[in-house]
């Protein structure tokens, strides 16, 4: 300890000479030596702590000798002060606080700030409608307060970046190695007029293709760039003012309210708000792949970029871009995409070691050469010996051997075929720019050398074979078609039941602007939009009215493998249980012992009927239908007592079937046909019901 305080005076005593020099006055002088003085002995006397934490990190506990032990500080008394300075709109709370709620998945933290309804509160947001947003002020301060959704890009690398890159490719380097050699050796030679021919080229070839890859690496990432935004903004569901709307997932803000279905993407980091079925996919934060069950008690927390793996939910958005989880961790890893084709890659193995076999024939020459040149076996144009031992001139070796390593180097500059490389690069970003041309976007250069060799394209059939636009075309009552508008056929118990079915067991939602407007705008997957716009417009159904007498006790969302949807709710009025079920047609007529027929009674179902029901659904399925069925069935209370909560399957009651219409796509034909003259077949993937499919397939031709 006393050598570092006197180490630290005569570092004071030097400053306070230099202080001298400059002539301070001497009041001022002695402050200064009372501060220097403060400040060192208390440094002096502070630096055995520190050494003691070094100490600590390298010797166990034990061996720390006591006195040390008696004087060192409580590491934990250090105070941080964080200062945020709040946003006067939402004095409550700051993104600091929500960024590590969500992160630390932090329950306890939750609570402290009132649950979701508390943070909507500070947020101003309601759970329901979402944030208000007729006056854009709104939207500007939620960007003051807490950011955009966007990510901060690593800078876009410059052409000298790419020159740089493939300058320092090792070929290149020989190259390089090789011209400066022979122009070294071609000048020494031949005189610096005509010597520099060799040498020269060489550095002009690698010019050349140095600033031909560049070029083309620089154009390619800056394509890359124009493409990934375009890809990368994608349309999100989110409820502004009790109205559900798509807008793009850059406008997301801070307290937005967002529907999530099975297969979206998490547009932001958030809170769950309510939902059915939710499995999400976290694999892409935390390599995980099991997927995780998110719920209202034991993890009620949402990160942006991970994926819907089922179900379906509403969740209360805390932190957008750069604030969210994912955006921490995009700003820690630098995406890199400069990554080479299956076809460069070999074709750079190959390059390199044909160089390599060249370096090795041009040693193995210079070997030779050199060997057979100082062993005197040499002769130049005159027939004399080129080497005589001691009596040959040093300017004659030294020539000599100038022309042996010229023709070692010459060797390796021609087997190095750096060209090759270079014209598959060329090529590629040639047939990107023409794909982009014909409006195909190319993220990768090497999609297109996949592409090259697809013999077999599978496509999903809704929204790319079709236009994804689906309306009802017919509906089925018990074994009776109603045609035209004559729904008034259809009896007013049925008819409750299917209000019932379709506005409680369904993932979309009806938006009427005001009570006297006529227009409606109806939200969700096609499906659901059709069903619902046919039952509001055509069967009159009131959902809200539906929602008032009726609560939902459990869900069962769709997904693709069951192909189906149920709920059990319960009637506020009598309080007797029902269970709706709504999907495709065979798979609820399956599930069926008895129908309604049109006058409202319960049938039941013997095998003529199951037959003719069969033979319906495949009718509509063959005009190329989508066919979709709803069933009831009314539980009994002693069943369904408040533990018992499962939606019963079987022993339902079939109210009816729709069948919905989605045109096909314009311009599908003609695609189809090139394909097949360019000898790729094309599959339909499809979860629709075979004949459906067939019939799609087929509709092309006529
Ligand atoms: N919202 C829904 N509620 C109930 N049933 C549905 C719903 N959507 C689809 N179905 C039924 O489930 C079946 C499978 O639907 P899904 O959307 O999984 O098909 P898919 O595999 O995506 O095929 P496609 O690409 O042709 O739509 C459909 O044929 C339909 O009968
Ligand atoms: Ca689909």
């Amino acid at each position: 300890m006393s050598s570092i305080i006197s180490t630290n005076l005569q570092f004071m005593e030097i400053l306070v000479d230099l202080h001298e020099t400059v002539k301070v006055s001497i009041s001022n002088k002695k402050r200064w030596q009372l501060a220097f003085a403060t400040i060192y002995c208390s440094r002096a006397f502070l630096s055995p702590f520190k050494k003691q934490q070094i100490i600590n990190k390298f010797t166990p506990p034990n061996e720390i000798s006591s006195d040390w032990r008696k004087i060192s500080p409580n590491p934990s008394s250090r105070i941080v002060i964080d200062v945020v300075e709040k946003h006067p709109v939402f004095p409550d709370i700051d993104q600091p606080i929500l960024t590590n709620l969500v992160k630390e998945k932090s329950l306890n933290q939750l609570a402290k700030l009132g649950g979701v309804e508390g943070i909507s509160s500070s947020l101003k947001t309601n759970q329901q409608n979402g944030i208000n947003d007729t006056n854009p002020e709104v939207i500007v301060s939620r960007h003051e307060a807490f950011g955009m959704n966007t990510y901060q890009k690593p800078p876009t690398k410059s052409f000298f970046h790419y020159a740089y890159e493939a300058l320092k490719d090792p070929t290149i380097l020989i190259l390089l190695i090789c011209a400066a050699l022979s122009l070294g050796f071609g000048m020494k030679e031949d005189g610096p007029k005509e010597g520099w021919y060799d040498g020269g080229s060489i550095f002009v070839a690698v010019f050349l293709v140095i600033s031909v890859s560049a070029v083309s690496n620089f154009r390619q990432s800056r394509q890359f760039d124009k493409l990934s935004k375009v890809s990368n903004n994608i349309p999100v569901e989110v409820v502004r003012n009790g109205r559900r709307q798509q807008i793009s997932i850059f406008e997301i803000v801070v307290g937005d309210v967002v529907c999530l279905k099975i297969g979206d993407q998490v547009p932001a980091d958030g809170l769950f708000i309510d939902g059915h079925s939710l499995q999400v996919d976290e694999s892409s934060m935390t390599g995980e792949s099991e997927h995780v069950e998110i719920d209202q008690i034991m993890n009620p927390f949402w990160f942006s970029g991970t994926k819907v793996a089922d179900g379906y939910a509403k969740m209360l958005v805390t932190s957008v871009g750069m604030n969210t989880t994912w955006g921490e961790m995009m700003s820690t890893i630098s995406g890199d995409s400069d990554e080479q084709t299956p076809l460069q890659a070999r074709l750079n193995k190959l390059t390199s070691s044909i160089g390599k076999v060249g370096l090795l024939v041009a040693f193995l020459v210079l070997v030779v050469l050199l060997v057979r040149y100082f062993t005197g076996n040499t002769e130049d144009e005159n027939g004399n010996k080129e080497f005589n031992g001691s009596k040959t001139k040093v300017d004659d070796v030294i020539n000599g051997m100038v022309g042996i390593i010229a023709a070692a180097v010459t060797i390796v500059v021609v087997a190095i075929p750096e060209g090759l490389p270079l014209a598959v690069t060329l090529t590629l970003a040639y047939s990107m720019k023409r794909m982009m041309a014909d409006q195909a976007m190319v993220r990768k250069l090497s999609a297109c050398e996949t592409m090259g060799s697809a013999t077999t394209i599978c496509t999903d059939k809704t929204g790319t074979l079709t236009l994804n636009q689906m309306k009802v075309t017919k509906f089925w009552q018990g074994k009776e078609t109603i045609e035209g508008k004559n729904y008034t056929l259809i009896s007013s118990n049925v008819l409750e039941l299917f209000h019932q079915g379709i506005s409680l067991n369904t993932t979309g939602s009806v938006y009427k602007a005001s009570k006297l407007c006529l227009d409606f705008e109806f939200s969700g997957s096609p499906t659901e939009k059709a069903i619902l716009s046919w039952a509001v417009l055509e069967l009159n159904m009131d959902m809200d009215a539906v929602k008032r007498d009726c609560n939902i006790v459990n869900v069962q969302a769709f997904n693709s493998e069951k192909k189906r949807s149920g709920i059990l709710m319960k009637k506020a009025g009598d309080g007797t249980s029902h269970v709706h079920w709504k999907g495709a047609a065979e798979m609820i007529l399956a599930l069926c012992s008895h129908y309604y027929d049109l006058e409202g009674n319960v049938k039941a179902l013997n095998d003529d009927e199951r037959t003719k029901f069969d033979q319906i659904i495949q009718g509509m399925a063959a005009s190329s239908l989508r066919c979709i069925a709803f069933a009831h069935k009314q539980v009994s209370q002693s069943e369904n007592g408040e533990e018992n909560k499962r939606i019963e399957e079987n022993g339902l009651t079939l109210l009816g079937f729709v069948g919905l219409k989605d045109p096909c796509r314009p311009g599908v034909k003609k695609a189809v046909e090139d394909c097949q003259y360019a000898g790729v077949n094309i599959k339909m993937i499809t979860g629709d019901n075979v004949f459906t499919a067939k019939a799609i397939a087929t509709e092309w031709d006529t």
